[in-house]
C-alpha cells in the first residue's frame, strides 16, 4: 500500500481544545477507552471463532500488553484480537471514531457542568488525543492474507495511512505523550490507572516497562555477586524452575466474584474479595449477591459494613461496573441514596451510561434498578429476620442506622421492612414496637400477627438468603403490598383515618443515653415498665416519622414526666396536702435558686430513697434538640413553653425536711443541692453550676464532720 494521506471527517478545526476542557478533570480515562477498546477486539474474534469463521492457533491466548516508555515517553496499547484491515482503519478510526468525538462534543459544547457528562463514555479511541501530540496504530486484521496497516495523526484534522510491519494478528496503539501529560510514562502512575478501571476486565492485561531491566538481565547481575563470593551458582534445573514461576503474572482478575454464580461462591471468597477492593480490615456483617439476568442484566454483591462506631463516617462505596469496565463510584441515580452506607459493586451492562446524569434521573430503566436493589435488600433484611433471628440482632446496632435511613428516605423501603425494625429493650433485648406494644397492653395476639406477615413477606423472597437469582418482580411485589394493606404494624385495632386524641395514645418510652437517664431507668424497673434504648442521632427523626405514620402511638423519652406506676395511690386527703406543699415548694425554690418560671411538683413516690427529679415535656425537648441541632442555643428554650418540671417526692426525708423546715438554716443549701442533683440525672451541669455544686458539696460534708 502505498503512503495516504488525507483528511479526517471532521467539521471543526478547535475540536481537540473543546475535548480537552471537557475531560479535563480525568484524563487518566483514555487507558479505560483504549484497554476496553483491545477488549471489545478480542471479544470480536473470540465470537467469530464461535460462529466458525476464524480458526486460532492451538496455543492461542487472548492478552493486552499495556506497555510504558518513561525514557521515550510513549505508552502503547497492544492486543491480539481482531486487527483492522486498511478499509476498517479508514471506516472505524477516520470515520465513527473521530465522527463519534465531534458528536459528544456538539452535544456538550454548551453545557457548563461537567458532572454532566457521565463517565465521559462513548469518547473511545479519540481520548488518546486528550495526552498525546500523536498517535500510531500498527494493526493485522485476523483475516487471511491481510496487510498490516501503519496510521497516524498528529491531532490535527491530517493522518497519514501506510503499509505496516506488525506480523502478528492485532493491534498496538502507541501515544506519544504530551509534555504536560509525560506522567501516563510512569509505571506507577499507569498501574495504579489500570487498577482502578481495568481490575476486573474479562481479558488478561500484563504490564511492561520498556526501560526496566530484564529478568535474566537481573539474574546475571546476581549471579555474578554471589559467584565473586565464591558461593557456587543454583543448578541450570532450578534456574529453570525459578523462571517458570517468575512467568509475568496478568495484572487484572479477569473473573471476579460477582461474575460468579452464588452457589459457588465460598464465605471465606465474599469476605477475601471484599477486603481487597475495599480495603477494609474489619470483617463485613453480611452481603447480598445480586444476580439477574432478566428483565434486565444485572450482578453485583452489596456489604453491610460495620459501621457502629461514631468515628466512622458513614459512606459507603458502591463501584459500578460495565460488563467488568469500572465506570464510576456512587452513582446516586442508579443506586438509592440510603444504600450509598453500604459497600459493594454492582454490573449493569444494560445501563445507558453515556447519557447526562439528569437524563438518568428520568430514565425509567434506572429507577427499575434502583427499586429492584431496593427490593434485595429489604428482602435480605427480611430473610433474616424470619430465618436468622440471632444474627438480625446481633447485627441490628450496625445496621440500624441505615435501615432508619432508608425508611426516611424511601416509602417502598420502609413498607417492606417496617415490620421486622427492632428495637433493643432496657433488659437488652430486642422487640418489634408491636412486641412492646402487646406487652403493654397484655396481648399477645400481635406478636402473632407479626410473624405472620414476615413469614409471608418472606416465602415470597428468595429461599437462599444470601443470594438470589431473580426472575422478573413485579408479582410478588404487589402480593407484598396487598399483605401490609390488611394488617397493621403498630399492634391496634383500629382504623387508621380515625383521630386519635393524645391521652388515648399508646406511650412508648425511650432512653437516648443509658449512663444520664440511668436514675429513671432503675425507676422503670422497679416498677416493670418498659423502654427502647435509641441512642443514634437518627432515632429521633425516625420515630418523629413512625408517629406520623401510626397516629395511635406516641413516644416519650422516660424523664419526660412522672408515670402513674411511679406514685403511690393517694387518698383525697393527701392530695390537698400535695397540692399546699407544691404551692409552698414552688415559692421557695423559686426564691432561693432565683427562678421565676421554676415549675415544682410535690408527688408521693413509691421509691423513698429518691429525692427529686426533674423532668422536661416531650415536646419541648424535642423543640430544643432541634435548635441545638439548628445551633440556635441563643434563643430562650422557654419561648416554646419550658418544660421543665422539679419534682420532689414527698416520701423522702430530705424533702419531708425542707417541707417542715422551711425558715432552718440549712434549707436553701438543701433546696440547690436538689435541683441540682435532679437536673444531673437528666442533662450535664453547666460549667458554672457544676462549680457551684461542688464546693456545695464540700460545705454539706464539713457540716457531717462538725
Ligand atoms: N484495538 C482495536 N482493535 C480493533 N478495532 C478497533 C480497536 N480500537 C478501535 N477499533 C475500531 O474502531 C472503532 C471506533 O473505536 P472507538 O473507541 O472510538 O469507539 P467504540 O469502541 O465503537 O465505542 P466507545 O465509544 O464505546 O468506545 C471501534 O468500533 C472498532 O471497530
Amino acid at each position: 500500500m502505498s503512503t495516504e494521506r488525507g483528511t479526517l471527517s471532521i467539521h471543526s478545526e478547535n475540536i481537540f481544545p473543546i475535548i480537552k476542557k471537557w475531560l479535563y478533570s480525568d484524563h487518566d480515562i483514555f487507558v479505560r477507552e483504549l484497554v476496553s477498546n483491545g477488549c471489545d477486539a478480542i471479544t470480536k474474534l473470540k465470537k467469530l471463532e464461535i460462529m466458525g469463521e476464524a480458526t486460532l492457533p492451538e496455543d492461542n491466548h487472548f492478552q493486552i500488553t499495556v506497555t510504558v516508555n518513561p525514557e521515550e515517553k510513549t505508552i502503547c496499547f497492544s492486543d491480539n484480537g481482531i486487527g483492522m484491515t486498511a478499509e476498517e482503519v479508514k471506516e472505524y478510526i477516520n470515520q465513527i471514531a473521530f465522527s463519534g468525538a465531534q458528536k459528544f462534543m456538539e452535544k456538550y459544547k454548551d453545557k457548563t457542568n461537567e458532572d454532566q457528562i457521565i463517565g465521559h463514555f462513548g469518547l473511545g479511541f479519540y481520548s488518546a488525543f486528550m495526552v498525546a501530540g500523536r498517535v500510531s496504530i500498527d494493526t493485522l486484521s485476523w483475516q487471511e492474507g491481510a496487510e498490516p496497516v501503519h496510521w497516524e495523526s498528529d491531532g490535527g484534522t491530517e493522518y497519514e495511512m501506510s503499509t505496516g510491519t506488525r506480523t502478528e494478528r492485532g493491534t498496538d496503539i502507541t501515544l506519544y505523550l504530551n509534555e504536560e501529560s509525560y506522567e501516563f510514562s510512569n509505571e506507577y502512575r499507569v498501574r495504579e490507572i489500570i487498577k482502578k478501571y481495568c481490575s476486573f476486565m474479562p481479558v488478561e492485561i500484563y504490564f511492561v516497562n520498556a526501560n526496566a531491566p530484564k529478568e535474566e538481565e537481573k539474574e546475571e547481575v546476581i549471579d555474578a555477586s554471589v559467584n565473586e563470593e565464591g558461593v557456587a551458582s543454583e543448578d541450570s534445573a532450578e534456574k529453570e524452575e525459578k523462571k517458570e514461576k517468575k512467568k509475568p503474572e496478568p495484572i487484572n482478575n479477569t473473573n471476579p466474584l460477582w461474575m460468579k454464580h452464588p452457589n459457588d461462591c465460598t464465605e471465606e471468597e465474599y469476605k477475601n474479595f471484599y477486603h481487597d477492593v475495599f480495603h477494609d480490615y474489619k470483617e463485613p456483617l453480611f452481603w447480598i449477591h445480586l444476580n439477574m439476568d432478566y428483565p434486565f442484566n444485572l450482578k453485583g454483591i452489596l456489604y453491610f459494613p460495620k459501621i457502629n462506631t461514631e468515628y466512622d463516617s458513614l459512606e459507603g462505596l458502591i463501584k459500578l461496573y460495565s460488563n467488568q469496565v469500572f465506570i464510576a463510584d456512587n452513582i446516586k441515580e442508579v443506586i438509592p441514596e440510603f444504600l450509598m452506607l453500604l459497600k459493594g459493586v454492582i454490573d449493569c451492562p444494560d445501563l445507558p451510561l453515556n447519557v447526562s446524569r439528569s437524563a438518568l434521573q428520568n430514565d425509567g430503566f434506572v429507577k427499575k434498578i434502583s427499586d429492584y436493589i431496593t427490593k434485595k435488600v429489604a428482602d435480605k433484611l427480611t430473610g433474616m429476620f424470619k430465618v436468622e433471628r440471632e444474627n438480625y440482632e446481633k447485627f441490628w446496632d450496625d445496621i440500624s442506622p441505615f435501615i432508619k435511613f432508608g425508611c426516611l428516605k424511601d416509602d417502598k423501603f420502609r413498607e417492606k421492612v417496617k415490620d421486622v425494625i427492632i428495637f433493643k429493650n432496657l433488659e437488652g433485648k430486642y422487640l418489634t414496637l408491636a412486641d412492646y406494644i402487646a406487652a403493654k397492653n397484655g396481648t399477645k395476639d400481635t406478636e402473632k400477627d407479626t410473624a405472620k406477615e414476615a413469614e409471608k413477606t418472606d416465602s415470597e423472597s428468595e429461599k437462599n438468603s444470601n443470594s438470589e437469582t431473580d426472575k422478573g418482580t413485579e408479582s410478588s411485589e404487589s402480593k407484598e403490598e396487598h399483605v401490609h394493606d390488611e394488617h397493621c404494624e403498630c399492634g391496634h385495632d383500629h382504623d387508621h383515618d380515625e383521630e386519635v386524641t393524645e391521652d388515648k395514645k399508646t406511650i412508648v418510652y425511650y432512653v437516648t443515653d443509658e449512663k444520664q437517664q440511668s436514675q429513671y431507668i432503675n425507676m422503670f424497673k422497679e416498677a416493670g415498665l418498659d423502654a427502647f434504648i435509641l441512642t443514634h442521632n437518627i432515632d429521633q427523626p425516625f420515630i418523629t416519622q413512625l408517629e406520623y405514620q401510626d397516629q395511635t402511638i406516641k413516644f416519650q423519652r422516660i424523664d419526660a414526666d412522672i408515670s402513674d406506676s411511679f406514685k403511690e395511690e393517694t387518698k383525697k386527703k393527701d392530695q390537698k396536702v400535695l397540692k399546699n406543699n407544691t404551692e409552698a415548694m414552688t415559692k421557695l425554690f423559686r426564691k432561693v435558686l432565683g427562678k421565676e418560671k421554676l415549675e415544682v411538683k410535690v408527688e408521693k413516690l413509691k421509691n423513698d430513697k429518691v429525692s427529686s427529679v426533674m423532668t422536661l415535656s416531650e415536646e419541648s425537648r424535642r423543640m430544643q434538640d432541634m435548635m441545638r441541632m439548628y445551633s440556635m442555643q441563643d434563643m430562650d428554650p422557654n419561648m416554646f413553653g419550658g418544660g421543665e418540671t422539679l419534682i420532689l417526692n414527698a416520701n423522702n426525708q430530705l424533702v419531708q425536711y425542707i417541707i417542715t423546715n422551711e425558715n432552718s438554716e440549712y434549707t436553701p443549701m438543701i433546696c440547690e443541692q436538689l435541683y441540682d442533683l435532679a437536673l444531673l440525672s437528666h442533662k450535664p451541669l453547666d460549667p458554672e453550676a457544676m462549680t457551684k455544686f461542688i464546693q456545695r458539696s464540700n460545705e454539706i460534708m464539713l457540716h457531717l464532720a462538725k
